[in-house]
């Protein structure tokens, strides 16, 4: 029995180390079957690991080092390891140990609905296990489906045809034209990854893959269907007004030959991935699956680094199978809050290209571009039909070579663009005191506070409404961590209390003009998402009454605040909720110590959040320096399901 261990885990929940749900969740495995300390250890591990985003727990790690699993030091992790009691010589002990357990199933063995999964030396939640399993498969058979056969060569005239209009010109430096040869990687398969950073033409390129696609269908040209979506509103909303913009430019170009404008016109707004699947409420399950899959020939899905493995999965099952996925995104930024990196383990390859022979002979016959060299090599399906875009277009100067500096690992670079701080574009304070903070916030919130007390007529309303939310959507403060004087809950009820006292906030109560809140939870009745960010502002039917304003593209939203019920202020927001959205001017803010927690891919989506100016303030800015030093792993056997 493990009652001593249980005792050192119930201490160590109350002092806020472990969540309540881990020592849940191991007496309720000790409850089906087995109840030895190894496995509820490993059990603990496993729901701890969750809840940062790992998708299973790595049994050579949890050999090696297991307080470096949590995050612990040495001492910390000292009493429950001695509640333990005998520990597994090796990892192959481990996986010896597990694979005994009534409540492991190891995969290949007996089936019984286990509730954990043992697949050589990473046990997971079979959830997890189930979900990775099916994105593997499932991406694997869509990269390598639909690639160009008999008749391929014409197929591949007609391509490269169209490419040569769409791209005609040679690329900037004489260099590859990775957005064309991006286009005709997806063209091979029923799956095309993009990713590249900030301002590389992800958008451009796929407008132009549309248009490709639209071009080379044949007889079903008049009938292609095509759906746009991403993680977030206010994402989709991005996503559909750029490519309406870059559609617009396209056929003024290519003119009478392509009706681009029809095709444009037909593919509707793009929604969230929630919407798009049909989320219920009540329940995990969608509306569209694998029974009843969705009504699409292409599917384009931006800001693909926030879909978690669930999500991903869920998705590929609703897709059919002879509709091609295309998926853009950052593969640096931060992965989603919940388990799985799926696009940073999709992309593992994209760096190094590490295309077969055959790709680079198609890519040739495609495009007229040679792949160079280096960029050969032995990748597997998924690596084939990945492109990654390399040159910004918008994300130059001090900004952009910060986020290089900082994605590449290298704190002095950074901290020299940091220190120059050319053209005002960044600035950082070190040191910085909360007055600073707050000064900041003032002048950044000032503008939109203004403009609302000079509200119009009721005829002016929505004009009035577009501006304060195009003025307020300027600038933003983020966090790295929702916690504490410098974090999300902190900061922003010392800038409500700041705008205040500065008598741009009049703040009588919960509900206050002006007030900026986010959604934390999916409420179908009232169509607001978790994420969304809406401002208060009065109602102009109704004297007294407020509403909440959501802009979506063009367009704008409004709910009566009173209806809202999970909402937070949101003067200040997570960086990982800040995903999906640019601000003209972003500030980040650090805490006095991260706690070993903050690594380079907070610091990375943080910095590309910033259009146009970036500032950031550290209390210490060593907390910077160890994130920029630390990379972001996530468990997960994806990249080995995917090369199996
Ligand atoms: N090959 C190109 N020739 C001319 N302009 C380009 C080209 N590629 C991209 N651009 C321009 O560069 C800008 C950034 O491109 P785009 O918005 O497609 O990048 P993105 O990678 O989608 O950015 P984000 O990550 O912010 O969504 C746009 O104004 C686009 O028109």
């Amino acid at each position: 029995m493990s009652i001593e261990f249980f005792q050192q885990v119930d201490a160590l929940t109350e002092a806020g180390q472990l969540r309540r749900l881990s020592g849940a969740f191991a007496r309720f495995i000790a409850s089906v079957g087995d109840s030895s300390p190894q496995l509820m250890a490993a059990c603990v591990l496993l729901s701890e690991l969750e809840g940062r985003g790992h998708s299973c727990l790595m049994l050579d790690e949890l050999n090696a080092d297991p307080a470096a699993l949590l995050g612990w030091s040495g001492e910390e992790w000292r009493d429950l390891r001695a509640s333990v009691g005998d520990w597994p010589a090796d990892t192959d002990a481990w996986c010896d140990l597990l694979a005994r357990c009534a409540q492991v199933w190891p995969v290949g063995g007996d089936q019984h609905h286990q509730p954990l999964v043992l697949d050589g030396e990473r046990l997971y939640l079979r959830r997890y296990w189930q979900d990775e399993t099916h994105v593997a498969q499932a991406v694997r058979s869509r990269a390598l489906g639909g690639v160009l056969a008999a008749d391929a060569d014409m197929q591949t005239a007609g391509i490269r045809r169209w490419l040569d209009n769409l791209f005609p010109h040679a690329p900037r430096g004489g260099g590859v034209d990775w957005q064309k040869i991006a286009c005709a990687v997806a063209m091979r398969g029923k799956l095309g990854i993009i990713t590249g950073g900030p301002g590389t033409g992800k958008t451009y390129t796929v407008a132009r893959l549309l248009a490709l696609l639209f071009a080379t269908a044949g007889e079903g040209q008049a009938g292609l269907r095509v759906a746009l979506a991403a993680p977030t509103g206010k994402a989709a909303a991005r996503l559909k007004q750029s490519i309406d913009t870059a559609l617009d430019e396209l056929a003024e170009k290519v003119g009478d030959e392509l009706p681009l404008r029809e095709l444009a016109a037909r593919m509707g707004a793009a929604r969230t991935l929630h919407s798009l699947l049909g989320a219920r409420p009540d329940t995990r399950a969608f509306q569209h699956h694998a029974g009843n899959q969705l009504d699409v020939d292409v599917l384009i899905v931006d800001e693909a680094s926030m879909i978690h493995l669930e999500m991903m999965s869920a998705l590929l099952a609703a897709l059919p199978e002879t509709a091609t996925l295309i998926l853009l995104g950052d593969k640096d930024q931060l992965a989603s809050v919940e388990a799985g990196a799926v696009l940073g383990d999709l992309c593992h390859n994209a760096e190094a290209g590490e295309y077969l022979p055959e790709t680079l002979s198609y890519v040739q016959a495609a495009t007229g571009q040679r792949i160079p060299g280096n960029f050969e090599g032995h990748g597997g399906p998924i690596a084939q039909q990945t492109v990654m875009l390399r040159e910004s277009r918008r994300f130059g100067g001090p900004i952009g070579a910060l986020a290089l500096a900082v994605n590449a690992g290298d704190a002095a670079a950074a901290v020299n663009v940091l220190r120059e701080g050319l053209d005002g574009k960044v600035t950082w304070t070190d040191m910085a005191q909360s007055a600073d903070l707050l000064q900041l916030a003032l002048s950044g919130y000032q503008p939109y506070l203004q403009l609302i007390r000079h509200a119009p007529d009721e005829a002016d309303h929505l004009a009035w409404v577009k501006s304060v939310l195009k003025s307020f959507e300027s600038f933003r403060i983020l966090c790295a961590v929702r916690e504490g004087e410098w974090g999300v809950s902190g900061l922003n009820e010392s800038i409500e209390q700041r705008l205040q006292k500065a008598g741009l906030l009049k703040r009588t109560g919960e509900w206050y003009v002006g007030r900026p809140v986010m959604v934390t939870r999916n409420d179908y009745a009232t169509g607001v998402f978790n994420g969304d960010i809406g401002l208060t502002l009065p109602d102009p039917a109704r004297a007294g009454a407020l509403r909440v304003y959501f802009s979506e593209g063009e367009t704008v939203r409004s709910v009566l605040a009173t209806r809202l019920r999970n909402v937070e202020t949101a003067f200040a927001m997570t960086v990982h909720k800040s995903q999906g959205s640019e601000f003209a001017h972003t500030a980040m803010v650090l805490p006095k110590d991260g706690g070993g927690m903050l690594a380079r891919e907070l610091i990375y989506t943080g910095i590309t959040r910033a259009r146009d100016y970036f500032t950031l303030l550290t209390p210490n800015g060593q907390v910077l320096l160890d994130a920029i030093g630390q990379r972001t792993q996530r468990a997960s056997g994806l990249r080995s399901q995917l090369e199996n």
